[in-house]
């Protein structure tokens, strides 16, 4: 009952993580980037359809956290646009929530878990009375239903940066960008938390863009893997991920074209080293 509240409540009506031809949720078309005369992004165009995960992977410093920003509405491109739902972004919206790597920083300390889950139903005017049940619901959803009254500084890395993506689906959004959101966890938190995603993604539909340095991270969660290369930014490889949905971290991690995947990213992140 509750989590087919909440999936109601966040499904925009695109199904789930089944890429279509049709129109694309995000445009990017012709978009550079630059600060001052340094040309940061160089003329990326890229569509991305309703509930597909695309995992950006790249060098440090080729653009991935600068196209992020730009998605989300922070940062606005020197030339070329982003357009979600067929209208230009013009900054932030509602509509696209954005997770950082450096959840610390994220949350508000001051307040518990179930205060900043609520910032985010304060900010789209949900009314009060029907805030505890929200926010009752997204945190158990994501592991935390027994923690609604710790604050952030009681809690582990793995939970805040729970807490942050619970945060971030409070605010119902059609597009979730995550900026290696798990880089700083340890290995079986960070699993759990990949298959946690993948199934809050699932269950609302959401367009997710992932970055990540982890070529494997890529593979597990991606419909489609961007490889970007440097100075300036641009789209090399696009890599298609045709394995089964739901993904296991067991199963997907063992199946031949898992591993025929790793190879090939592999190759092609050398390549652009070289
Ligand atoms: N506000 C800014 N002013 C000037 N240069 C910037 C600014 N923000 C980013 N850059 C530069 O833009 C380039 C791309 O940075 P960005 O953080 O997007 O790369 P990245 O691929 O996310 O790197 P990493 O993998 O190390 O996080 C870098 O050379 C960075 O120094």
């Amino acid at each position: 009952m509750v989590v087919t509240q909440l999936s109601t409540r966040l499904r925009h009506g695109e199904g789930n993580s089944t890429p279509t031809s049709g129109e694309a949720r995000i445009r990017i078309r012709d978009v550079t980037l630059s600060y001052g005369s340094l040309q940061i992004i160089g003329g990326i165009s890229l569509d991305i359809a309703p509930g597909e995960t695309i995992c950006v992977i790249g060098p440090s410093g080729c653009g991935k956290t600068t196209l992020l920003r730009m998605l989300a509405g922070l940062a606005r491109p020197t030339s070329g646009s982003v357009e979600l739902d067929g209208s230009v972004l013009g900054g932030p919206s509602r509509s696209v929530a954005i997770v950082f790597q450096d959840y610390g920083k994220a949350l508000l300390p001051w307040r518990t878990a179930a205060g900043n889950v609520s910032l985010a139903l304060e900010a789209r005017g949900c009314p009060r009375a029907e805030r505890p049940a929200i926010i009752r619901e997204l945190l158990e959803k994501i592991g935390l239903g027994r923690h609604a009254d710790k604050y952030p500084a009681e809690m582990s890395g793995g939970m805040q940066q729970r807490l942050q993506i619970a945060r971030c689906l409070a605010q119902e959004p059609k597009v979730l960008l995550m900026d290696e959101p798990f880089g700083a966890l340890d290995a079986m938190t960070r699993q759990a938390l990949q298959d946690e995603v993948l199934g809050l993604v699932a269950i609302t539909g959401a367009t997710m863009v992932f970055v990540t340095h982890d070529l494997e991270e890529a593979i597990y969660l991606g419909d489609r893997i961007i490889c970007l290369q440097p100075n300036p930014g641009r789209v090399g490889r696009v890599v298609d991920v045709r394995l089964v949905r739901p993904r296991d971290q067991l199963l997907t991690r063992e199946d031949p074209e898992f591993l025929r995947l790793r190879r090939e990213l592999y190759d092609i992140i050398k390549d652009d080293h070289q």
